[in-house]
């Protein structure tokens, strides 16, 4: 009974929807709202978090112009220790949306193809797999490149879907799990697909730290463990959290 009604609570929500908080179906299923979307008579929709970073179609404002870009709700400093990190420059509550991350779409063919190039010039690799393709921020991305690791991490990893956009793109942001406060560092788990990548000794300084950066439980560790700041090329290929399901206490899905 429950899932018929949230089936057709979705539909509304795709032409006019009328929630746009974070009962919004559109939400709880990770897709953005349309830009017609008229939910919200206040404060227009929420649910149009990408247009503001100027991704998929730009948004309007009401008298048709093109909005105010979001204003970045962080900033990259260095850490002592773990090289930049990117923090929080206001607070936040669990469930916020905190920023995309961008870089360029590639296949796995490209991606391999770049994984060669990037080794034979020593380049550090940073690559999200987003389900459909592989997004590459080794050489173009945004702050979101800066978000170190933490084996008991304040953000995680989302797959969206835009409007509009190809069905088969992932949009990929990143969502606080916990609520967050100015000057709080922003930090998410690796979960590294790649044994290689696995090899970096962590300095989150968790309580639960596994003692590598990006170690999942059934990931090979048997090779040397890289100090930061070794010259040896690193590796990060990172898969997207896929389990929508996954509680982020301020939602109600
Ligand atoms: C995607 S980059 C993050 C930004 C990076 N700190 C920088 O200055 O460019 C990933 C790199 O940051 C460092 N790093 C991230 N999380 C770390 C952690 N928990 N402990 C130690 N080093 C970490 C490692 O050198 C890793 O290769």
């Amino acid at each position: 009974m429950y899932a018929i009604k949230m089936v057709m609570k979705a539909d509304k929500c795709d032409q006019d929807c009328e929630y746009s908080d974070d009962s919004c179906p559109n939400v709880c299923e990770r897709k953005e709202c349309p830009e017609t979307c008229s939910s919200n008579k206040k404060y227009g929709c929420q649910n149009q978090k990408f247009r503001g970073y100027g991704i998929g179609k730009i948004k309007k404002s009401k008298d048709g112009k093109e909005a105010e870009p979001t204003k970045p709700i962080v900033e990259i400093r260095e850490t002592g220790g773990k090289g930049k990190g990117l923090y929080a420059t206001k607070c936040m509550e669990a469930g916020s949306f905190v920023i995309p991350f961008t870089g360029e779409y590639v296949s796995e063919a490209e991606k391999v193809k770049r994984f060669e190039l990037y080794e034979a010039k020593m380049v550090d690799t940073y690559v999200l797999d987003s389900g459909c393709h592989f997004i590459d921020a080794t050489v173009s991305g945004n702050q979101a490149q800066y978000i170190n690791h933490s084996c008991d991490p304040n953000l995680i990893a989302e797959k969206w879907k835009l409007h509009a956009m190809p069905k088969n793109v992932n949009f990929i942001a990143f969502i606080a799990i916990k609520n967050i406060n100015e000057g709080d560092e922003l930090t998410f788990n690796y979960r590294f697909s790649r044994d290689d990548s696995c090899n970096i000794e962590c300095k989150c300084g968790s309580w639960n730290c596994s003692g590598l950066v990006g170690k999942k439980e059934n990931v090979r560790t048997d090779r040397e463990v890289k100090k930061n700041g070794s010259k040896k090329r690193k590796i990060m290929e990172v898969d997207v959290e896929v389990d929508l399901k996954k509680t982020v206490k301020k939602r109600r899905c």
